[in-house]
C-alpha cells in the first residue's frame, strides 16, 4: 500500500473549497433534484442504501471519487485481498474475507493458499456443531448439552454476541447461549448460576490465549466443573478451545482434538468469519452460519469488483470522510431499527475505534487531520427517548445511520409499522427540520399569546440539515446480516487507506495492560504505596484501606 497524504491530493483540496462555498447549502434544497433519490440510493442484493439525505452534490460526489483515485484505494483493495502483508506494524496479511471465499479461489499468503486450512477447519466446526445442535455430543454423565458459555473478550465475544442476538429467531431452541467477558467475578459468577456442569459447554476464545480476563473466566470456568464434575477426563466433553495459540491451548489442558485453528491473519474484531464463530454455529446451525459467509462473501466481491461510483463499502466511506473531514463531524451513530440488533453499534464500536482511533500515519508521522470517529448507538426507539434531542438540537452534528428491516421477525399486532414509521419519520425530521416560521404558526394556532410564543419559539425550532443514511434491508436474515457486517468492515478499510494508517493493528490497547499487570501485585500486599503519582498512589492506598 502507497503512503499519500491525503491532505496533499488535489481532491482534498477541492473538497476543502467545496465545504466552504456550499456551507449554506441545505439537504433540502438539494431535492429540487427530482431524481435525487433515484441519483443517491443502491440496492445491492436485499439491502437498500439511501444516501440521499447527505450534504452532497454531484460535484461533491464527483470530488469524493477522485480523492479514493488520487490515494490508490482500488490497488489498496487489491493488495487485502490478495494476501499482501498490509498489516505492516505485526507484519501480517489481513485476510478475514479468505475465512469466507465461498468461491474457493487460491488466496495466497507468502505464496501457500490459505483454503485447504480455512475449509478444514470449518469442516470440523460443521461436524462439532452439528454433533451439539442434534444432541449427539453428551456430557459425562451422558446427558446432551443444553448451555454454551463462550468465554472471551473483545473480538474474541463482541461478534459472536452481536451475532447470535441479532439472529436469535434462528437459534436452536434446545440451546441457551451466554457469554463471559468481564474480569470482573460478577459476570462468570452470575452466568455459572444459570447453567449445570453436566450440560453445558465452554468456549475459551482468544486469539492469543493469553489475554487475561479470558485466562482468569477460563480457569474460574473449569475450576468450577471440576469441583463438580470430580474427574479431569470429563474436561475433554465440555471445554474446547478456538484459538491461534496450540501450545497454550495445550497447557491449558484443553484435548488438541477440541481446538478450532485460526490465522495470525485474522484481525480480532474481524474474527467471527473464523473458529471465533464456532459458537454462532452451534447456536443457529451451521447452515445458517454458511449463509453468514455467504453474505459476507458476496459483500466482498461487490466492494471488490464494482466502480467506485456503484460501490457501497466505498460511498459510504467516503461520506463518513465528507462529514468528518470537511463538515466537523466528530462521531457517527449506528441506529439499527430492529431490537435483535441491539448489539450492533456496540460490536463496531470495536470495528472502527480499533481499527482507526491511530494519530500515526502509515509514513510514521503525526496526522494533520482527524481520523476515525467516535461511534456509538442504541436501537430505535428506544435512543429516540434518550439522546435524539442532542441529534436534533445539540450544538455537534452527528451523521447517522438508520438501518430497518421490513419484515419483522416478530408481526405483533401493528408494532412494525409503527417502528417503521419512527424509522422514516426521523431521518425526514433531521433532513427537514422545522424553521422559526412555521414553530410560530403552529402555536398561534394553539392559542398562545404573543409573549408565551415569543418564549417558547427558539426552543421549538429544528435547524435540520443533519446527515442520514438510511438502510433499509428485506429482512435480518443470516445471509444479509453477513453482507451488513462486511459493508461495514469495508468502510473501515476504504477509510483507513484514505486517512493513510494502520487500520489492522491495536497498539493502543497494551499501555494500560502492561500498568495493570505492574499494579496487580502491589494490591496483593498490606504495604502502603508509593510508587506512582500521588493521585495513583493514593486511590490504591485509599482501596487498600477501604478493604480492611
Ligand atoms: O482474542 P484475544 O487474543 O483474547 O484478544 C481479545 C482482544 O484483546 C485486545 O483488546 C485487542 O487485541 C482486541 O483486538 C482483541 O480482540
Amino acid at each position: 500500500m502507497k503512503n499519500i497524504n491525503p491532505t496533499t491530493t488535489e481532491a482534498w483540496k477541492k473538497l476543502q473549497s467545496l465545504a466552504e462555498q456550499k456551507k449554506t447549502t441545505t439537504i433540502q434544497s438539494l431535492f429540487a433534484n427530482p431524481s435525487r433519490y433515484k441519483d443517491y440510493s443502491i440496492q445491492f442484493e436485499d439491502i437498500l442504501l439511501d444516501f440521499s439525505k447527505n450534504r452532497l452534490d454531484d460535484e461533491v460526489f464527483k470530488t469524493l471519487m477522485d480523492l479514493a483515485k488520487e490515494t490508490e484505494l482500488k490497488s489498496a483493495i487489491e493488495a487485502m485481498f490478495s494476501g499482501e502483508a498490509i498489516n505492516q506494524t505485526e507484519n501480517r496479511a489481513v485476510l478475514h474475507t479468505a475465512l469466507r471465499n465461498r468461491s474457493n479461489t487460491p488466496v495466497k499468503v507468502d505464496g501457500k493458499d490459505v483454503m485447504p486450512d480455512v475449509n478444514a477447519v470449518l469442516e470440523q466446526m460443521k461436524k462439532f456443531a452439528d454433533q451439539v445442535s442434534s444432541g449427539k455430543w453428551k456430557g459425562y454423565t451422558d446427558k446432551p448439552i443444553k448451555s454454551l458459555v463462550n468465554i472471551g473478550i473483545g473480538g474474541s465475544d463482541l461478534g459472536p454476541v452481536m451475532v447470535t442476538e441479532a439472529l436469535k429467531p434462528y437459534q436452536n431452541e434446545n440451546l441457551d447461549i451466554h457469554f463471559v467477558s468481564n474480569v470482573d467475578g460478577t459476570h462468570i459468577a452470575e452466568t455459572l448460576k444459570k447453567v449445570d456442569p453436566e450440560t453445558t459447554l465452554f468456549f475459551i476464545a482468544s486469539k492469543t490465549f493469553t489475554t487475561q480476563e479470558t485466562m482468569t473466566n477460563a480457569h474460574s470456568a473449569r475450576k468450577w466443573f471440576l469441583e463438580n464434575a470430580k474427574d479431569e477426563e470429563a474436561i475433554a466433553k465440555h471445554f474446547v478451545a478456538l484459538s491461534t495459540n496450540g501450545e497454550a491451548v495445550k497447557e491449558f489442558g484443553i484435548d488438541p482434538n477440541n481446538m478450532f485453528a485460526f490465522w495470525d491473519w485474522v484481525g480480532g474484531r474481524y474474527s467471527l468469519w473464523s473458529a471465533i464463530g464456532l459458537p454462532i454455529a452451534c447456536a443457529i446451525g451451521f447452515d445458517n452460519f454458511e449463509k453468514l459467509l455467504e453474505g459476507a462473501h458476496a459483500m466482498d466481491k461487490h466492494f471488490r469488483e464494482s466502480d467506485f461510483g456503484e460501490n457501497i463499502p466505498v460511498i459510504l466511506a467516503l461520506i463518513g470522510l465528507w462529514n468528518t473531514n470537511f463538515l466537523g463531524a466528530a462521531s457517527e451513530a449506528i441506529l439499527p431499527y430492529d431490537q435483535y440488533m441491539h448489539r450492533f453499534a456496540a460490536y463496531f464500536q470495536q470495528g472502527n475505534m480499533e481499527s482507526n482511533g491511530k494519530y500515526v500515519t502509515r509514513n510514521n508521522q503525526k496526522v494533520d487531520y482527524t481520523t476515525g470517529p467516535i461511534i456509538w448507538g442504541e436501537p430505535g426507539t428506544n435512543g429516540q427517548h434518550a439522546f435524539y434531542q442532542l441529534i436534533h438540537q445539540g450544538t455537534q452534528l452527528i451523521p447517522c445511520d438508520f438501518i430497518a428491516p421490513a419484515i419483522s421477525h416478530n408481526p405483533v399486532g401493528d408494532h412494525h409499522v409503527k417502528l417503521l414509521s419512527n424509522f422514516f419519520a426521523q431521518t425526514e425530521a433531521l433532513m427537514n427540520g422545522k424553521s422559526l416560521e412555521e414553530v410560530k404558526a403552529e402555536l398561534e394556532k394553539a392559542g398562545k399569546s404573543k409573549e408565551e410564543i415569543e418564549k417558547l419559539a427558539p426552543h421549538k425550532v429544528f435547524e435540520g440539515n443533519r446527515p442520514t443514511n438510511s438502510i433499509l434491508v428485506k429482512k435480518i436474515d443470516p445471509f444479509t446480516l453477513g453482507a451488513l457486517v462486511a459493508m461495514y468492515e469495508h468502510k473501515i478499510f476504504a477509510q483507513g487507506v484514505i486517512w493513510n494508517i494502520f487500520s489492522f493493528d491495536q497498539w493502543g490497547v497494551e499501555l494500560g495492560k502492561i500498568l495493570a499487570k505492574k499494579i496487580l501485585p502491589e494490591l496483593e500486599n498490606d504495604d502502603t504505596i508509593n510508587s506512582h503519582d500521588s493521585s495513583t498512589n493514593g486511590l490504591i492506598n485509599a482501596f487498600k484501606e477501604m478493604r480492611k
